[in-house]
């Protein structure tokens, strides 16, 4: 892993106090390449953080006909990484719970965090940690300002109510940064057929497709505006905009 890829996590992980000294943490390891870097990126943390902590993953198998995941297993066994694949029926009660043409990414989404939730809490775990990239967080904003009407991203860090934190050790990491790293590395990665959407009849997403290409030809013409944007994240001038509940009216 590059040196630059592991001191973006590292900073990450201190600036939000992700993980620390005697955590539990699952990691939810679809085998993409995010959730793949994730576990190396947390393998080499385990060796060189001054704090120990254990990890482990899980991967949710959804039910699906021809779903297999023994070579990821078998990449876990050969880096010392434990992982379990969580077997479920999500497929066949998603016949019956989605109708055609509806959106099925969100139900699949939710109920797959439903199932790592559940192992999670089975397994005495107080941190689970999903593989989502800072690509991922500027599209969640932008959509949630263009199709939901709220202005809000991917928090590192939140607290289930579950008894234990979701955390999102990559959250200022680029994809680019990620996909190089499956590259350099040769990894086998679980591409779209570990969706289950893709065996259904139903309409796939455009929306968040039309938004990483919207932000990718922005970034032809500015190459600085990832930066930016996560400049912007970290300076947020609340007060300005026009929630009423932002305001301090005693100060005005
Ligand atoms: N089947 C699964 N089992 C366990 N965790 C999963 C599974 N699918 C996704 N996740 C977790 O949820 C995160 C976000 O899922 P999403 O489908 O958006 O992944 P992605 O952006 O394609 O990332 P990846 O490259 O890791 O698949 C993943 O990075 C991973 O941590």
């Amino acid at each position: 892993m590059s040196k630059k890829l592991l001191k973006v996590i590292g900073k990450t992980n201190a600036e939000f106090r992700l993980i620390g000294e005697g955590d539990k943490v699952l990691v939810g390891l679809s085998g993409g390449k995010d959730s793949l870097s994730l576990v190396h990126a947390l393998k080499h943390m385990q060796r060189n953080a001054p704090f120990d902590f254990e990890f482990e993953a899980c991967t949710v198998k959804y039910g699906m006909p021809d779903e297999h995941y023994d070579f990821l297993s078998a990449h876990c066994a050969q880096y010392g990484i434990k992982h379990t694949v969580y077997d479920t029926n999500i497929f066949d009660v998603s016949q019956d719970a989605i109708r055609e043409n509806s959106s099925f990414c969100s139900y699949f989404s939710r109920m797959r965090r439903g199932a790592l939730y559940s192992f999670a809490q089975e397994g005495g775990f107080n941190k689970v940690a999903l593989g989502h990239h800072f690509d991922d967080t500027v599209e969640s904003f932008f959509m949630n300002m263009f199709y939901n009407g709220t202005m809000r991203a991917l928090a590192p860090i939140y607290k289930t109510g579950k008894g234990f934190h979701l955390i999102r050790p990559l959250i200022q990491v680029r994809e680019s940064q990620l996909r190089g790293f499956a590259m350099d590395n040769n990894l086998q990665v679980v591409g779209d057929e570990a969706c289950p959407a893709m065996l259904k009849d139903v309409k796939m997403p455009h929306a968040r497709a039309a938004t990483k290409e919207w932000l990718a030809g922005l970034e032809q013409k500015n190459s600085d505006i990832f930066k930016m944007i996560k400049a912007s994240f970290k300076h947020i001038h609340d007060d300005t905009f026009l929630d009423p509940e932002r305001w301090d009216r005693d100060d005005i």
